[in-house]
C-alpha cells in the first residue's frame, strides 16, 4: 500500500489552504500530522478520501488516481474517523460500529459482521457499552465507539481527525499505542491529526510538521520534534528531553524560568505505566518534494 500525493493545492472560495503539498507514505504505519490550529491538517485529510477534491495536484493510492475510484471502492481502502463531538445516531452502539462494515453499501448484519464489531469494542475497551444507545454516551465513549466504526471497516489506509481529543491522558497513551500496534498487525497505514505533541512523538513512527498550508517538516519524531521547530512554527521556547530515544516536549516559561510539561505524558512516559508490547521500528514516509 502506498500513499502517494503530487503538489497538491487547495482552497475553499474565501482563502487558499493547502499550497503544492508532496508526499509520498510506503508501509504500514502510523504517522501523525501536527501543526497549529488552522493550518490545513483537516483539509489536508479531506483530500486523501475525496471529501474535497484539490484545486490542483493528484492523490494516488497504489498509482491509481482516487480520483478515478469511485466513493464506493475508496471506501474499502481508506476509513475516516472525522473531528465531530456531535455525532448523533439513534441506534445502539453495536449497531453505530456495524454501519462502518459496509460504508456506502446495503445494510447488512451478518454473524461475520457482528463478530468483527465485537472483536473491536474488545480491543477498544468499551464491550459493555454495546447494548447502550449511542446518544447516551460520554463524550470520551462517542469517540471510542467512532474510532471503532473506522476499525471495523478494516481499510488499507486509515484517516483519523485528533482521535484522542476526548479521552483521559490514560485512555489517550492506551489507544495510541493500539494503532501503533495495529498498523503493524492489519497491514495498515494510519494516519492522524493530533496536538498532543508528546504522545504523538513516543508512538508515531514518522510525523508531519504543518505550517500555513505547507509541510514545514516530515520524518522521525526526533527529526520533527525539535527546540527550533517548535519556536519557530508555535512560537513557544522548549526543552526536548530525550526520553529512550525519543523526544518529550517541556516548555519553558521565559519569564520565571519555570518548566512546564507539555502534557502528563512527560510524566507518565518516564514512568512504568507505559508498557509496550510491540516495539517495531516503522519507516517510509518520505518528502518528495517542499512546497
Ligand atoms: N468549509 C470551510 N469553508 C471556508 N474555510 C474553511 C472551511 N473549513 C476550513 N476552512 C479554513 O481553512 C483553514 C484550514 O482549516 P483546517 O480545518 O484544515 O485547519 P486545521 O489545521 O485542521 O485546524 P485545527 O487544528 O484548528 O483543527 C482555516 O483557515 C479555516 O478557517
Amino acid at each position: 500500500m502506498k500513499i502517494f500525493v503530487d503538489e497538491i493545492s487547495f482552497g475553499y472560495s474565501s482563502v487558499d489552504v493547502l499550497k503544492d503539498i508532496s508526499l509520498e507514505i510506503n508501509d504500514p504505519q502510523l504517522v501523525s500530522i501536527i501543526g497549529p490550529n488552522g493550518v490545513g491538517k483537516s483539509t489536508f485529510i479531506h483530500c486523501l478520501n475525496k471529501i474535497l477534491s484539490p484545486t490542483s495536484g493528484t492523490v494516488l493510492i497504489d498509482d491509481k488516481n482516487i480520483e478515478n475510484i469511485s466513493i464506493k471502492d475508496l471506501a474499502k481502502l481508506v476509513g475516516y474517523v472525522p473531528y465531530s463531538a456531535n455525532d448523533t445516531f439513534p441506534l445502539s452502539v453495536t449497531d453505530t460500529v456495524l454501519m462502518g462494515r459496509h460504508p456506502h453499501g446495503t445494510w447488512k448484519s451478518l454473524n461475520s459482521d457482528l463478530k468483527k464489531v465485537e472483536e473491536v469494542l474488545v480491543l477498544l475497551g468499551i464491550e459493555h457499552l454495546a447494548m447502550r444507545p449511542f446518544n447516551e454516551l460520554s463524550a470520551g465513549q462517542h469517540q471510542k465507539v467512532m474510532l471503532a466504526r473506522g476499525l471495523v471497516q478494516e481499510p488499507k489506509i486509515l484517516l483519523l481527525d485528533e482521535p484522542t481529543s476526548n479521552l483521559d491522558i490514560k485512555h489517550q497513551i492506551e489507544v495510541t499505542r493500539m494503532l501503533k500496534e495495529l498498523s503493524r498487525l492489519k497491514n495498515m497505514i494510519i494516519i492522524m491529526i493530533s496536538h498532543d505533541l508528546n504522545i504523538a512523538a513516543k508512538y508515531s513512527d514518522n510525523m508531519i510538521l504543518m505550517s500555513k498550508g505547507k509541510i514545514h517538516s516530515v520524518g522521525k519524531p526526533h527529526e520533527v520534534i525539535t527546540e527550533s521547530n517548535l519556536r519557530e512554527i508555535y512560537n513557544i521556547s522548549s526543552r526536548i528531553i530525550d526520553d529512550h530515544g525519543r523526544p518529550h516536549v517541556i516548555l519553558e516559561d521565559d519569564d520565571d524560568e519555570e518548566t512546564i510539561p507539555l502534557c502528563d505524558t512527560a510524566y507518565v512516559s518516564s514512568g512504568s505505566i507505559i508498557n509496550e508490547s510491540i516495539k517495531l521500528e516503522g519507516a517510509g514516509v518520505e518528502k518528495v518534494r517542499s512546497g
